[in-house]
């Protein structure tokens, strides 16, 4: 089983708690960033899990997918649209996206993110 799967079954909501990716936002550790505005952040997973893995964010921290509330419509499309943006060039043959939402859903990191992969032919079902 992998770590980061470990991770997520272990892994604990708690939203007062940073996660790893606020260290990002804030620079206090470093990361492949491939592009940021005021609003989001996309940059390279550092486990990739196919040729080309990439992660959207917002900066302003929704944990998961089921805390997003009504007003943040806007975020959320920009995170789509960003991901579809950097996708395009990046991944011209086609990509997935991912969202994992809570423990089922296999997410580690609760601070809500979009997975970009590609580069390779992606399965289904999904696992
Ligand atoms: C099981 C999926 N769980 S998840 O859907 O929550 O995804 C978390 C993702 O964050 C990635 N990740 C964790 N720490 C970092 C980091 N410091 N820089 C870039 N990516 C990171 C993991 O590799 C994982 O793909």
């Amino acid at each position: 089983m992998s770590s980061e799967v470990e991770k997520a079954l272990s892994a604990k909501l708690d939203a007062n708690k940073p996660t790893i990716f606020d260290k990002i936002i804030s620079k206090e550790i470093p990361a492949k960033i491939i592009y940021e505005n005021d609003k989001v952040l996309a940059f390279h997973d550092v486990s990739p899990q196919a040729p080309v893995h990439f992660l959207v964010i917002p900066k302003r921290r929704i944990a998961l997918l089921d805390e997003a509330k009504e007003n943040d419509k806007e975020l959320l499309g920009e995170l789509l649209l960003t991901a579809s943006e950097i996708a395009k060039e990046k991944l011209p043959g086609g990509y997935r996206l991912v969202i994992n939402n809570g423990k089922d859903g296999c997410q580690s990191v609760f601070h809500l993110h979009v997975h970009v992969l590609g580069g390779r032919q992606m399965k289904w079902p999904p696992g």
